[in-house]
């Protein structure tokens, strides 16, 4: 996979403050990139970084072999960038911004017509073309910026909290569309808080604290660097000491009780029929178990209770 994006030792201080402490990031072509991380921790201004939007303090940072603050028209060009809170031309049409955008990516009349119609089809904006932007909802704001990125046929899409504000339904079809890019080539960097929907969409994610990153990888390197499993089995069973019972199991790799009688075991596989047959053949009786894939909610929450305490510790 070709690397598209790649910094170096990112630093941007403002004054005193270090906004991005250090970042070494390499983006491959069709991946969908998740930055995550609390408020403040340094993702918009990476954003802002690769988009040569502002100069780094130190390192550096190439966009499709360019140089963000050297070739900004260039980089520009080939680089849609979703903002969290969009700029169109409100008392236009959304075919007019659409038709200004084309313009500005100096498409000639006769490219622009027919990319605007297929944009507008794709991200089901059809039958608002000639509406005001001033009428539209933040979902179809949200769309319309995917149809500029459509139009212009850019390499990368960057995307800032592409979902907040956004209802369930026009959320599945933004991740939809996402991940329809995503196949057909495009590479996506996104920021957001809404981890269920990272974990669904993102080939990777990097988890960022207090400027650099902290974690990054896969959602299933990340559970099993963090939680140690990928899987939660839980447990409801009698007349058995399960943590004694499951000590030497393979696959599992950690026991915490819930309640009396009710635990939470954490694998690396499915290990639900080596669980079963350890507590029947120790005399138990198990009642009820179940399954789950660990989710990057747990990952994130524990992540950040480790810096909590390593900063804690430090101070
Ligand atoms: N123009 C600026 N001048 C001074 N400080 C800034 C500026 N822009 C950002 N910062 C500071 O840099 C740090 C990182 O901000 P940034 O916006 O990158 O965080 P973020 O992770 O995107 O947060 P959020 O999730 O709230 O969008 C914050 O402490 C912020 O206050």
């Amino acid at each position: 996979m070709s690397t598209v994006i790649e910094t170096k030792g990112l630093v941007k201080r403002y004054g005193r403050h270090v906004a991005v402490d250090g970042i070494d990031l390499s983006i491959g072509k069709g991946e969908v990139f998740g930055l995550l991380g609390p408020n403040g921790s340094g993702k918009t201004t990476t954003i802002l970084l690769l988009l040569g939007l502002t100069e780094p303090t130190a390192g550096s940072v190439s966009v499709l072999g360019l140089d963000p603050l050297r070739q900004p028209l260039a980089v520009k060009r080939r680089v849609g960038y979703l903002p969290d809170q969009i700029g169109f031309y409100d008392a236009l049409t959304a075919r007019e911004n659409l038709n200004y955008t084309a313009r500005l990516a100096g498409l000639s009349g006769a490219e622009a017509g027919p990319r605007i119609e297929e944009a507008l089809q794709r991200v089901r904006l059809g039958h608002a073309a000639d509406r005001r932007v001033a009428t539209f909802s933040r979902g179809m704001r949200q769309r319309l910026g995917l149809a500029e990125v459509l139009l212009k046929k850019a390499d990368i899409a960057i995307l800032d909290e592409p979902t907040s504000g956004l209802d369930p339904q026009s959320t599945q079809e933004l991740l939809e569309l996402i991940g329809a890019l995503s196949r057909e080539g495009m590479t996506i960097v996104l920021s957001s808080h809404l981890l269920a929907m990272v974990q669904t969409v993102c080939t990777r994610v990097a988890l960022f604290s207090r400027g650099r990153i902290g974690l990054c990888g896969t959602v299933a390197e990340l559970t099993s660097e963090v939680l140690g499993g990928t899987h939660v089995v839980e447990v409801e069973a009698n007349g058995v000491d399960l943590p004694a019972v499951l000590a030497d199991a393979p696959h599992v790799v950690g026991v915490a009780q819930l309640a009396p009688g009710r635990w939470r075991v954490d694998t690396d596989a499915d290990a639900r029929p080596e669980i079963a047959r350890r507590v029947v053949s120790a005399g138990g009786a198990l009642a009820s178990m179940s399954i789950r894939q660990t989710t990057l909610d747990e990952v994130y929450v524990r992540f950040f209770e480790a810096e909590e305490g390593k900063q804690n510790e430090a101070a």
